[in-house]
């Protein structure tokens, strides 16, 4: 994609892999700002810290994580100790292990002096694959969008939590990525943005749709279900952490909400992620999904700009408030209406039919 003429890319080898640029997702929207990792070290602290964040970008950022590390020490119990770190950094998402351990599998048999130049290749490789993923599965949602206006024959107004666009990927997003296809096909729509408490992700949501000047508002997390009663939501469409075999969706805290609301008041609710965001060895999602606990400061204050324009943490409670801070919850196939992925889109119950080799490994785990 490009904004203003821009690309719209998140991550980027620099000097043939010897660093990597990302965008710092913590200043925005008030800030574009880039920066260059040239340690592995560095390529964690930004997953854990979320200035790369998403599923799918957490999982190529670790990639490239570890070849930074192989080219400083390609030995076994090196890259064993890095993998583990990583994969610690945050455990939802399993986009992260997914690339993590495809790139570990590709290098081990390997002596280690041959190790650097695959593990470039597989990053580049996993690079490329997710943009390409991610624009099919705008393809394959924007049908969904245009189905919607055929009948409505008025703006298609999608609901949509957290940031699942191309910040939250290499390129394009998920969710997003089948309102950008939509919008270039000229079908009119709208978006209800979740601010989505307490990272304010929908705030990179707005930045990126604002780019494209595609019409959005932003609402507070808890008006999303007061709208649906309105008749006000055609479809709800967020983006995944981890999707178990049958269907089971974690994703952003508030998204199980959402999904409640839209199936009392029979509103489509989709859910967009490529097939590397779908973990084929867990069924039930309530019990078998680690759900991420961050920080009590993130509830605790709130990042804004301060009366002189400067980026600040404003304290909303003092430090002797308890807050608990899940930053995932589990939404059940059963609120799912369909999975759009790269390859398609189907109700949870098919996704092994879509996946074969899926259901294979499933049937094995
Ligand atoms: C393309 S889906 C991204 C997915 O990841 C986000 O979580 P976070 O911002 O904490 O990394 C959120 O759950 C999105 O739906």
């Amino acid at each position: 994609m490009k904004v203003n003429g821009i690309p719209t890319r998140t991550i980027w080898s620099v000097d043939h892999g010897q660093a990597i640029g990302i965008i710092d997702q913590t200043k925005l929207p008030f800030e574009f700002k880039k920066e260059t990792l040239r340690d592995w070290r560095q390529v964690r602290e930004a997953i854990a810290t979320m200035k790369v964040r998403g599923a799918p970008l957490i999982g190529i950022a670790a990639a490239w994580a570890m070849v930074l590390a192989i080219r400083d020490n390609a030995q076994d119990d090196l890259i064993h100790e890095v993998r583990s770190e990583l994969i610690a950094t945050r455990p939802t998402a399993v986009n992260l292990q997914w690339a993590v351990d495809h790139l570990v599998k590709k290098v081990m048999p390997l002596p280690a002096k041959d190790r650097l130049p695959v593990a470039y290749r597989e990053a580049e490789e996993m690079t490329q694959a997710n943009v390409l993923a991610n624009r099919a599965i705008g393809t394959h949602g924007a049908k969904i969008i245009a189905e919607l206006y055929a009948k409505k024959r008025e703006p298609v107004n999608i609901l949509t939590h957290c940031n699942a666009g191309w910040l939250a990927t290499v390129d394009y997003g998920t969710a997003l990525s089948a309102v950008y296809i939509a919008f270039e096909q000229g079908i009119p729509l709208h978006v209800w943005v979740d601010e989505t408490r307490p990272r304010e992700q929908g705030l990179l949501t707005a930045w990126e749709l604002a780019g494209v000047g595609i019409p959005h508002t932003v609402i507070a997390d808890n008006a999303g279900g007061h709208l649906m009663q309105h008749r006000e939501v055609d479809a709800v469409i967020v983006g995944a952490d981890r999707i178990t075999a049958i269907g089971d969706v974690a994703n952003k805290v508030g998204t199980y909400l959402k999904a409640l609301a839209a199936k009392d008041m029979d509103v489509p609710f989709y859910v967009a992620a490529p097939s590397s965001t779908i973990d084929w060895t867990i069924q039930d999602g309530k019990h078998g999904i680690e759900i991420e606990n961050r920080s009590g400061d993130e509830l605790r204050f709130i990042r804004g700009l301060d009366k002189k324009g400067h980026l600040a943490d404003i304290r909303l409670m003092d430090a002797q408030t308890n807050v608990e801070n899940p930053a995932f919850d589990v939404t059940p196939a059963r609120l799912v209406t369909g999975i759009i992925t790269e390859r398609g889109v189907c109700a949870p119950e098919f996704l092994t039919r879509l996946f074969p080799e899926g259901a294979r490994k499933h049937a094995r785990s």
